[in-house]
């Protein structure tokens, strides 16, 4: 297994529970989508598994390894074989799109190699071309600071698919941009995590676009993993108990599988 959880709680530090006794095992070459309400839980699972926080409560395995049983540089080792796409990606604004996507591979390079990289970027066909799948190659020396959320977006998933990583987790990642922009660049994930056989794990406000990319689905309400499903079976009792929300007014809940309606972020 390439991701191996049991009994995972994270409490945070302020006492707010996040997560409770999560199960769960996904296969190498596996595309999963974990799906939920506001506050469910979903992107402190991706933090759990990207090694960006420690559970409180059970085991868990990443890439064969338990990350808090090893020595900080071999956890450094570890984080260097996944790649995380956050929602906003944390570039910093005056930092040209050339460099922020060749900095994916600064955890397998030496720091001379690194440091050359930030003054002279060393491999700028790679970056054009990779850009160039998500349509962005004309802002390639552009600042992160002159772009759209949607395009800042897709520089993020582009260092990633630079770094070439053997487990992408991906947190909201297509949450500003419209439709079928959205649509294609999922695409070119799945693509990606198909041709490199590798697993691709994803948060999604957009029950369709899960739907349409994600042969399996994980529900998660109130850091409980409520269903682990393959798509095909999901329903709408699933989709209704998953999206329940006692305190507002009764509206319409995400349809599967065309919705007239699809809530985003
Ligand atoms: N750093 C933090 N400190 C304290 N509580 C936190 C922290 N981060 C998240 N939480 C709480 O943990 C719970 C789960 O949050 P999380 O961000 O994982 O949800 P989510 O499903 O990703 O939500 P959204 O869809 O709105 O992004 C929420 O109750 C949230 O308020």
């Amino acid at each position: 297994m390439i991701l191996k959880l049991s009994g995972v709680g994270l409490t945070h530090a302020n006492g707010q529970v996040a997560l409770s006794d999560i199960g769960l095992e996904i296969a190498p070459g596996e595309r999963v989508a974990i799906i939920g309400p506001s506050g469910a839980g979903k992107t402190s699972l991706l933090r759990l598994l990207a090694t960006a926080q420690r559970p409180n409560a059970g085991r868990i395995e990443i890439l064969g390894a338990d990350p808090w049983a090893l020595s900080a540089a071999a956890r450094q080792r570890l984080r260097a074989r996944i790649g995380l796409i956050h929602q906003t990606p944390p570039l910093p604004p005056r930092q040209r799109v050339v460099t922020a996507v060749l900095a994916g591979k600064l955890g397998q390079w030496s720091l001379p190699r690194s440091l050359l990289n930030l003054v002279h970027p060393l491999d700028t066909a790679s970056a054009a071309a990779t850009l160039a799948r998500l349509d962005l190659s004309e802002k390639l020396f552009e600042h992160c600071d002159q772009l759209s959320g949607g395009q800042l977006q897709r520089v993020g998933i582009a260092r990633v698919l630079y770094q070439e990583p053997e487990l992408i987790l991906a947190d909201e990642p297509v949450s500003a941009m419209d439709p079928v922009l959205a649509g294609h660049t999922l695409g070119v994930l799945s693509e990606e995590a198909a041709r490199r056989d590798i697993t691709l794990l994803a948060s999604l406000h957009a029950v369709d676009l899960a739907l349409a990319h994600f042969p399996r689905i994980l529900g998660v309400r109130a850091g409980h993993l409520i269903f682990d499903l393959p798509s095909a079976a999901l329903g709408q009792p699933e989709l209704d108990a998953l999206y329940a929300n006692e305190q507002l007014q009764p509206t319409a809940v995400p349809t599967a599988p065309h919705l007239p309606h699809i809530p985003r972020c």
